[in-house]
């Protein structure tokens, strides 16, 4: 019998049997389309109407490819003898999920780093903001996982995060104000020296 893959995912307590990263993060797509089904009965529509009967499926579709995301390589590294520079990626925009009410949050990320030996690829900014965004969240956390990516990938401690969120949850919702939440992780240089952050603060604006 071919089992499907969903069902060997789940026997395999949410990682496949040959899965290289034991990290990468699962949904139970089976479940998924249960609940999507739920879902609309729960909120007094009928499932088998015409124009509903694909949508728990693409539910089920939406809710795997946001949280079995694929960041890619994401580590690509430069040697170089150059630890004189600040290195600044700013304005780069990812989706997440409010972990308090399953709503979307855009985030504009700013990264900046002063490199210690090592350079990191360019696009590598965007792919961990990415990989990070991927997952139910709150903004800072958000910062504190990118900024303690970037470390951990170049090496260095002097490594600055920013971020502008805007969140559904306070816009579409409960006090349905618009507003933006700007939160920043300042480490090593960033944060002893004044001169060094401001500068930062000055590229990234
Ligand atoms: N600090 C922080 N708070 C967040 C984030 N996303 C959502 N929140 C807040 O989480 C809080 C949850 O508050 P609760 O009082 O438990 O929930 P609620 O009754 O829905 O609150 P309201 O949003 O005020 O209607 C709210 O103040 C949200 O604005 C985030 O990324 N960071
Ligand atoms: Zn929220």
């Amino acid at each position: 019998m071919v089992m499907h893959m969903d069902q060997e995912r789940a026997r395999n307590n949410g990682h496949d049997a040959h899965d290289e990263q034991p990290q990468a993060r699962h949904v139970d797509y089976a479940r998924l389309l249960e609940l999507g089904r739920e879902l609309l009965i729960a909120v007094g529509e009928n499932p088998d109407r015409e124009g509903l009967l694909d949508t728990p499926r693409r539910w089920a579709d939406w809710w795997r490819e946001f949280i079995e995301y694929d960041p890619g390589k994401t580590e690509t590294i430069f040697n170089t003898a150059s630890t004189d520079q600040m290195v600044c990626v700013s304005g780069m925009r990812v989706f997440s999920l409010c972990e308090h009410h399953l709503l979307p949050m855009w985030c504009d990320v700013s990264i900046g780093y002063i490199p210690d030996g090592k350079v990191l690829g360019l696009s590598k900014f965007a792919r961990i903001a990415h990989q990070f965004a991927h997952q139910l969240q709150i903004q800072e956390r958000l910062g504190q996982e990118i900024a303690d990516e970037i470390s951990r990938i170049t090496g260095t401690s002097h490594v600055a995060v920013v971020l502008k969120g805007e969140h559904l949850c306070m816009t579409g919702r409960g006090i349905r104000t618009p507003g933006v939440m700007t939160s920043s992780v300042m480490r090593g240089v960033f944060r002893e020296h004044y001169e060094t952050r401001m500068e930062f603060l000055r590229l990234i604006e």
